[in-house]
């Protein structure tokens, strides 16, 4: 029997008896040392998942690998830099990657479904809520969801690129109990698991576990992200509430058993909305406005919207909503909004108070440049 439950799982123990997980694997996990589609590994990951569902359990698997699967048949010997011939690559290989899955999952009498998900499906309120029904009853229906980035249509401005955020998204959509990153590495190491002397971290109870650990290095030949998008993606994750483990597509199972492999990220927040969520920690912002003294004290003590009236510059190219981030006097980022103005506007409005700018500009122009309810406060980066 699964555990359904509204409060953040504390335990890893009980790993396997939460009721929904989220499961995403990288490229590096589902190929071989040339990078292209290894249908074994992409089995081995199947026969435990399907394990899963058919014990009661349900289990959303975002997959990389329609890129890595396109290269064969383009001829391609490299994984492609370009963004056409990645989604060139990406739109040839995801039926195909899709196509293995279905056969495999059927061999355990399970029926997948394929949801190619863009950035801002797991963000503007009409996709998401239509997002998350069809996820909803995909799962109701006893069917494997099988997400992947709507790589051929996003552009590079708003596309993810790896999936490591993306699947911290759906995990939110779906109100994930756990997810589960696998990729080529068994865990998260001090330092690049290569260098001697690097070692596995079991657990990481919050940022502060994650000071002086060196990331950087990059990811294997064919991932994306390396280890920086996981640990954002954790971060996503565990702020909203949910746990995650990070291991290799080699101890899924045990990972998802409850046993001590990969490492355990302790959730340490409790669930969010979706938009301030994607404000956070995944939106590109387009702007930056800089704050006066008084206005960084309202924002950051007093809990107010920022006014016009306490802007001293506004930089970048943003219509009203975009994401800009808001800056104090030294550049220190301390928030991030939906702006409320365009670009071409802010300018006559910043320094100016409010009945000032309605007296002279009109109704409309009294407005807050960022309103509360579109402000987020920036958390420290675990990295
Ligand atoms: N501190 C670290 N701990 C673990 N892995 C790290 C670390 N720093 C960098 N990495 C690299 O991150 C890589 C995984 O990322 P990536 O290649 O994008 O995988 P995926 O395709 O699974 O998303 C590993 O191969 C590893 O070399
Ligand atoms: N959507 C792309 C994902 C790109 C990618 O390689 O991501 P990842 O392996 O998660 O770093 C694909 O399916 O090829």
């Amino acid at each position: 029997m699964s555990r359904v439950s509204a409060a953040p799982l504390t335990d890893r123990r009980l790993l396997p008896e939460v009721h929904r997980v989220v499961v995403k694997v990288g490229s590096s996990s589902l190929t071989d040392p040339d990078g292209r589609l290894d249908p074994q590994r992409l089995r081995a990951l199947v026969d435990v998942l399907a394990a899963r569902v058919n014990s009661g359990h349900q289990v959303v698997l975002v997959s990389s690998g329609a890129i890595a699967t396109g290269m064969d048949p383009l001829g391609l010997s490299r994984r492609p830099r370009d963004l056409a011939t990645q989604q060139a690559a990406a739109s040839v290989g995801q039926g195909l990657l899709v196509a293995h899955y279905t056969r495999a999952f059927a061999d355990h009498g399970l029926r997948v479904g394929q949801v190619l998900l863009t950035a801002d499906d797991t963000m503007r309120r009409g996709q998401y809520r239509n997002a998350q029904r069809a996820l909803d009853r995909l799962l109701d229906l006893g069917i494997v969801p099988i997400v992947n980035e709507n790589d051929t249509v996003a552009t590079d401005e708003i596309r993810f690129g790896d999936n490591d955020r993306l699947a911290a998204l759906v995990s939110h959509l779906v109100h994930a109990d756990a997810m589960t990153l696998l990729t080529d590495v068994d865990g998260l190491y001090t330092g690049p698991p290569t260098h001697p002397g690097s070692e596995r971290i079991a657990q990481v109870r919050g940022p502060q576990d994650l000071e002086g650990i060196d990331v950087t290095a990059r990811g294997s030949r064919v991932g994306t992200g390396g280890m920086v998008t996981k640990l954002e993606s954790v971060a996503i994750a565990t702020a909203s509430g949910i746990p995650v483990v990070l291991t290799s597509a080699a101890q899924v199972a045990g990972a998802l058993a409850g046993e001590d492999v990969g490492t355990w990220f302790a959730a340490t927040g409790r669930r969010t909305s979706t938009r301030l969520l994607w404000l956070a920690y995944a939106a590109r912002t387009r702007g930056r406005l800089v704050l006066d003294a008084g206005a960084v004290h309202a924002v950051l003590e007093r809990g107010k919207s920022l006014l016009p009236a306490g802007v001293t510059a506004a930089h970048g190219d943003f219509h009203a909503g975009d994401p800009v981030e808001l800056v104090d006097p030294d550049g220190a980022v301390i928030a991030r909004g939906l702006v409320a103005y365009s670009a071409d506007e802010v300018p006559d409005l910043l320094g100016r108070s409010t009945s000032d700018l309605r007296a002279d500009l009109g109704k409309g122009y009294d407005r807050e440049l960022v309103h509360r309810d579109d402000l987020v406060l920036v958390r420290r980066r675990p990295h």
